[in-house]
């Protein structure tokens, strides 16, 4: 854990001026949002060290001195612009500072914002009705539906863009790393077997197969997710090698079929609370055999490199109160790990730091 959960050692200066950026932060957030999709930070960018001034670029951007104005000052008041040295008090002269340059392009930034933006912003107005009432009462903003999972092939192409972004950003850069761990056991197989539960677009089952010319993968999740995944699964000539089961892996009725070498679930678990997690793996401890790895792959927030990256998911846990399920989040290591054990399993290994945004590979078996 980071020296920062312990150590209040802020003075009181700061400490109020921190407590200012939250209470406005949806406008500073809508004003940073603007700089970047107006196109100011990139002419401030582009200016390098000579700068621009504010009447420079309301007229490049034909936007007006008032709206240049107000959205520059608060880039000042955030630290995203600096005022250049020879700036005048007439037409400020304007230079990209640090924080700016990581608004306008760094990719988790970006990818965050337009989650937040696209996925968060309304319902996170329901923050504290979801609590109350234990359900994601934000995301009627999205759509009539249970959970989001019901409705993400329903979402608007912009909201796709932005979720799947979101999704893909995370795991997707975990996966190089996670796979020669996985396959260290089943290139010793004839046939392999592996079960990808919350498979999603199929990006996991097709790097698979990809890596490794004899591995069968069978993706299980919802109906509308399968049916994606096995158009791309075609799509990437894999049509025999990746088939689908859609189910609800909550429905009671649901069992999970037997014959894996290997179950896979990456981000998956974060979508249930600790209790459902714990009926999950029971299912899958059922169909497994006492050979069968079980490999979860999680970012633990508590298990970060960077403090950045720690607060990016206890936000992301947010987005799963008021517009996910309303019950799940981005878990600490020995919560999650204790939800597994419930079940009957053991932990075997576990890899922290897995890929550039310090994912937990974990794996178990029977117990
Ligand atoms: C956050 S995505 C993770 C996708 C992918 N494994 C990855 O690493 O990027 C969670 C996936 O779980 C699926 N899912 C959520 N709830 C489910 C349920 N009750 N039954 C089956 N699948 C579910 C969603 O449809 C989605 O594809």
């Amino acid at each position: 854990m980071f020296d920062f959960y312990k150590n209040d050692s802020i003075d009181a200066v700061n400490a109020k001026f921190e407590a200012q950026k939250i209470a406005f932060a949806p406008l500073s957030f809508q004003a940073a949002r603007a700089l970047r999709d107006m196109g100011i930070l990139e002419e401030i960018s582009k200016s390098r060290k000579k700068g621009i001034t504010i009447s420079e670029i309301a007229q490049k951007l034909d936007i007006s001195l008032y709206g240049v104005g107000v959205l520059v000052e608060m880039g000042l008041g955030m630290g995203a612009i600096k005022l250049h040295k020879d700036s005048s008090e007439d037409d400020l002269r304007l230079t990209l500072g640090k924080i700016g340059f990581f608004l306008l392009n760094d990719e988790m930034t970006q990818v965050n914002m337009d989650f937040s933006q696209d996925i968060c912003y309304r319902g996170a107005e329901n923050l504290e009705q979801s609590i109350r009432e234990g359900k994601p009462s934000g995301l009627p903003h999205l759509g009539p539906w249970k959970t989001v999972y019901e409705g993400l092939s329903q979402l608007t192409d912009q909201q796709k863009k932005s979720w799947f972004g979101f999704d893909h950003f995370y795991s997707d850069l975990a996966f190089p790393e996670a796979l020669p761990i996985v396959f260290e056991k089943l290139t010793e197989l004839k046939q392999p077997r592996l079960f990808d539960i919350g498979g999603n677009t199929a990006k996991w089952a097709i790097a698979c197969c990809k890596y490794n010319a004899d591995i069968q993968v069978s993706i299980i999740d919802l109906p509308g997710q399968t049916a994606v995944a096995e158009k791309n699964a075609a799509q990437a000539g894999f049509k025999d090698r990746i088939d689908t089961i859609a189910c609800n892996v909550l429905d009671d009725t649901t069992e999970f079929p037997q014959g894996a070498n290997a179950v896979w679930m990456s981000q998956f678990l974060d979508c249930f609370s600790l209790k459902q997690i714990t009926k999950i793996l029971t299912k899958i401890h059922k169909a497994a055999t006492p050979e069968t790895d079980v490999y979860v792959l999680e970012p633990l927030w508590d298990k970060q490199r960077f403090e950045a990256a720690a607060y990016s998911l206890q936000a992301t846990s947010l987005y799963f109160t008021c517009i996910a399920n309303g019950n799940s989040k981005m878990y600490r290591y020995e919560e999650l790990k204790k939800a597994i054990e419930i079940a009957g399993f053991e932990l075997k290994e576990a890899h922290h730091g897995v890929g550039p945004n310090a994912y937990s590979l974990l794996r178990f078996r029977k117990k």
